[in-house]
């Protein structure tokens, strides 16, 4: 992927809003999402493997046994990129797939997978962009207390140095974690993910060892000749007029993983108002210089942002510890299937503030996108919704380059449908329509329009 430092162009060009040369545009998966083959080739069973299923906690009981059966069709996904134009493909691996226990023998099939689905990318002119780490944990490790265990950040170092020892000539750009906030709050404060667990305390100590295991496995990357590692974050803009909540908010969405990987911190704010439920005792001496590697790029997972407001006798929202008397939800837009509001503004204001409190490191959107209710008509799919939403979204990060953010590049969220998690199937995402019955692969009407800004480099 290059990253082009040149920051002074016209970006206006006869009505088209372009982008900056070598500006990467590309789409973005998961591993337990798409892959299947859940069983298959040696792979260990994941938390993922085990939360869905346990009864009610994914929708219908769907899990990622089959999804998109891209380990075995991963030729005709990538082909479908190289039909669309894409210059970069994000994708997870597997965790279990590399270590079925998650530390110890390496199972030599689930790298060959990898191998494979690397040179078909470079066959196909597709820059690979690696996720180490996105959800599925083995679940040995989560036996043994999962992101609350510390031993767990350095089996990730381990685990990182494998996979870059093994697909580290062909692969330059590493993420290490992505979204560690839904794997703190989601999964270990709330319950809502797996592995299901509801305590405060263990959302906070995920938080720290997620951070160290970041840390760790930049230096793992960089030992083994990585030049360009980074960390993917969901960050959003928090918006509403009592200051207290924002910035609680904001402090345990954003700052509190923000400052600590680009600022080596824990935000003071943050750490007081946690102290209710936790004495932060995990965190040890260099564990923050640890964190605070320094970083090639921040990937930022942008869908919407949050609108609160206080509200006396709220009861807290379990995934913001210590939000009681703070009403979220509040916005005034219109919704994607998500309920999630569509606020294209949001995406400006967050990377101008990134570029602001955080300058130096480039950025790049590693995911945007919507989940419509899509319908197959005569073999087309016109998600008229989720277009109009990513030109609205590409429009916002194009202003937030005028206004002088270092954006390198935009992957949409998501190349298939797939495994939404506690939502199972229901929830699409993808720009391409994937028949779960059939397997067989739509490119949506945001598909062709997405390939034509592509080959535009614009809108
Ligand atoms: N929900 N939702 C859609 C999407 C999810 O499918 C991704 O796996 C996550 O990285 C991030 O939450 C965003």
């Amino acid at each position: 992927m290059t990253m082009s430092a040149e920051k002074s162009y016209d970006l206006r060009d006869s009505g088209v809003l372009r982008f900056p040369e070598g500006f990467v545009w590309g789409a973005a998966t998961a591993a337990y999402q798409i892959e299947g083959a859940a069983r298959d080739d040696g792979r260990g069973p994941s938390i993922w493997d085990t939360f869905s299923r346990t009864p009610g906690k994914v929708y219908s009981g769907h899990t990622g046994d089959v999804a998109c059966d891209h380990y075995h069709r991963y030729p005709e996904d990538v082909a479908i990129m190289r039909d669309l134009g894409l210059a970069a493909y994000r994708f997870s691996i597997s965790w279990p797939r590399l270590q079925p226990d998650g530390s110890g023998p390496v199972n030599p099939r689930g790298l060959d997978f990898y191998d494979r689905l690397v040179d078909e990318l470079l066959g196909a002119g597709i820059t690979p962009i690696v996720t180490l780490y996105h959800w599925d944990l083995p679940q040995t490790l989560e036996d043994l207390g999962g992101w609350t265990n510390r031993e767990t950040a350095a089996h990730f170092a381990d685990y990182a140095a494998i996979a870059h020892g093994r697909l580290g000539d062909r692969v330059e750009t590493w993420t290490t974690l992505n979204e560690p906030w839904c794997s703190a709050f989601l999964g270990y404060a709330s319950g809502i993910h797996a592995p299901g667990l509801a305590e405060p305390a263990l959302g906070f100590a995920a938080t720290h060892h997620l951070l160290l295991g970041h840390g760790l496995a930049v230096q793992a990357l960089r030992a083994s000749g990585a030049t360009k590692v980074g960390i993917t974050l969901n960050l959003a803009p928090v918006l509403g007029d009592d200051v207290a909540a924002t910035e609680l908010v904001d402090g345990l969405q954003n700052r509190i993983f923000l400052d600590p990987v680009l600022r080596g911190e824990y935000p003071a704010d943050v750490v007081e108002r946690a102290r209710r439920f936790t004495d932060w005792s995990f965190v040890r001496d260099g564990d923050l210089e640890t964190i605070s590697r320094p970083i090639d790029l921040l990937g930022v997972n942008y869908y919407h942002p949050q609108t609160v407001a206080a509200r006396t006798g709220e009861p807290a929202n379990p995934v913001y510890p210590g939000s009681e008397g703070i009403a979220f939800g509040l916005a005034d837009a219109p919704k994607t299937a998500m309920g999630w509001p569509v606020q294209p503004f949001g995406l400006t204001d967050l990377l101008l503030r990134l570029s602001r409190d955080y300058p130096g490191t480039p950025l790049i959107i590693t995911e945007n996108g919507a989940a419509y209710d899509d319908v197959v008509e005569d073999g087309e799919v016109h998600d008229v919704g989720r277009l109009s939403y990513l030109d609205g979204h590409l429009r916002a990060a194009h202003a937030a380059i005028e206004g002088g953010a270092d954006l390198r590049g935009y992957l949409v969220w998501s190349l298939l449908d797939n495994f939404e998690w506690a939502e199972g199937y229901r929830k699409r995402f993808g720009v391409v329509h994937v028949d779960y019955g059939t397997q067989r692969r739509t490119p949506k009407d945001s598909a062709l329009w997405y390939s034509k800004v592509v080959r535009r480099n614009g809108l």
